[in-house]
This record gives C-alpha cells, structure tokens and sequence, in this order.
C-alpha cells in the first residue's frame, strides 16, 4: 500500500470535519443560510483592476513550517491588509494542520469591505454553500484533489451561487483539467504538495500556456517585492501572499510595498 501523501492526509481529516459539521446543520438547512447571506462581490473585476493584485493570507501555521505567526485578531489583520491594498483577503479555514476556521472567515468578512477567498480543502458542494452562508466571494478548487467530473460539477456550483472559484493547479496537465472544467481564475502553487518545496519556476512554466483571459495568480514563496515582480515578469495579473506577510511584523506596510511595487510603471504586465 502507498504511504497516504500530505495533501491525501489533509483530505482524510477535511472529510471527517465536515461530516460533523452536516451532523449539527443538514444540507438544506445550510443552503437556506447561504442564500441569507449579502450578494458576493465580483473578484475577477477587482482582480483586472491595473496593477499586480495581492492576495492576502490570513495563515496561522501550515505542514511545511508548523506555527507561522499567533493571529488572536484575524479581523485586526484583515483590516491592515486591506488598508495596505490587499485586492482579496484569503482566510485558511482548515483546521487540523493550519489552525483556522470558518469563525476566522466570519470576523474577516464583518471587518473588510474588498472580496474574501475561503481558503480550504473543498471536497464537495457542502463546504461550498458553507463558504457562501459565511460571506466568501470566492473559493479554492485544488485540482489535484478532485476528479474532473467533481471539479467540474464544483465549479458550477461556485458560479452557480454568484462566487468566483480559484481554480488551483500544480502542473502543465492540471492546467489543462482545470480550463477544461471552465476555469477562468487560475492559481499556479509553486508549493509542492508531495515534498511541500516550493519552486517558483513553476509560475513561469504553466503560465504562458494559459489563454490570456484566464486570470493568472502565482500562489506561494513570495517573501517580498522581487518575487512579486519575478512573477509579474513570468505573467502574474496577481499574487496570493501568506508567511511573507504574517511573520512581516508589520503586515499593513508589507502589502503596501508588494502593492507599490506591483503598481509601478516598470513592472511588467500581463499581455492582454
Ligand atoms: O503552506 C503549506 O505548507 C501547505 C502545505 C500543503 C498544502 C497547502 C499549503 N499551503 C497553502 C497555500 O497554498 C499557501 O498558504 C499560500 O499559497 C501562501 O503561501 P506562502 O506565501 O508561501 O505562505
């Protein structure tokens, strides 16, 4: 028997969690909620805005450094994030290994007014609706954790209840699945989820064979503004940023500086 992978680990653990949760509050009942709550906000639109978007990572820990930073106040640092310029916050809500949760995506959301990504292991349309009924305007779809019939069936879904997913992928032949399934928001991690190295030459060999109107966001190992512009170079219309962030000391200026710099004249644009 194979040893399970860590991306295999986390599934096990996600598929347990949320088969507690559909316990406490049934499906219907769930999408009852979802349909209460605000309308979601149009991501692609504030990720075409001019500029190298940041994406902002609300990341206490992960599998590949244990404990990143003591967040008590995710609220708190959502709202630097957006005062810095953050175009979207991501809010990890998976428990076990990177210490979030769905009340993190709740204080996010009351306490921003720009998109919030739920950032999780989604395995089926329960955690969709979930993310809804909690306020995301988008989710992520790993492509590598789901079947083509599944992703596809997600995806609609996703744009079904108005949201936008991020569609993420970790290889020329994922890249191909997920525009197959309809993606038009594609997340190229540079984190390997077999060794969890990252490698950001991944960015700059997946992107160029995406159509120009996908919009193009380079997902992990962005420690300061010569990555953010390295992937700009290699074609990023955005840049999805966690540990560089939390463990910044000051996260208000450090999504300024990615965002200054991703919006000076001489950073390279997307060719579109
Ligand atoms: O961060 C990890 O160790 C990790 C391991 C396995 C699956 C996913 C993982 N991270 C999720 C992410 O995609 C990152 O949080 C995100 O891209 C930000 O990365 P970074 O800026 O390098 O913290």
């Amino acid at each position: 028997m194979n040893t399970p992978s860590v991306l295999d680990s986390i599934i096990e653990g996600v598929r347990a969690d949320v088969a507690a949760r559909e316990a406490l509050v049934d499906f219907a009942t769930l999408k009852k909620q979802a349909e209460r709550a605000a309308a979601p906000i149009d991501v692609a639109a504030a990720l075409r805005e001019p500029g190298i978007g940041v994406i902002a990572e609300v990341k206490r820990s992960s599998p590949s450094k244990g404990a990143l930073a003591q967040i008590d106040d995710p609220a708190h640092l959502a709202r630097k994030y957006e005062e810095g310029g953050a175009r979207v916050i991501s809010v990890l809500t998976e428990q076990r290994r990177f210490n979030g949760s769905l009340a993190d995506l709740d204080s996010v959301r009351a306490a921003v007014s720009i998109p919030v990504l739920r950032k999780d292991f989604i395995v089926g349309p329960y955690q969709i609706h979930e993310a809804r009924a909690h306020g995301a305007d988008m989710v992520l779809l790993i492509v590598a954790a789901l079947e083509q019939n599944v992703l596809s069936s997600l995806l609609d879904r996703v744009e079904s209840l108005g949201m936008t997913a991020l569609v993420e992928v970790h290889t020329e032949e994922e890249a191909d699945r997920a525009l197959q399934a309809g993606a038009s928001v594609v997340g190229v991690n540079s984190r390997n989820l077999k060794t969890l190295d990252v490698d950001r030459d991944t960015f700059g060999r997946i992107a160029p064979g995406l159509p120009t109107e996908v919009i193009r966001v380079a997902e992990s190992g962005v420690r300061g503004t010569a990555d953010l512009l390295a992937y700009a170079g290699a074609g990023a219309d955005a840049v999805l940023v966690g540990e560089g962030l939390v463990t910044s000391g000051d996260p208000r200026a450090a999504v300024s500086d990615l965002v200054t710099a991703g919006a000076h004249p001489s950073c390279p644009k997307p060719a579109r």
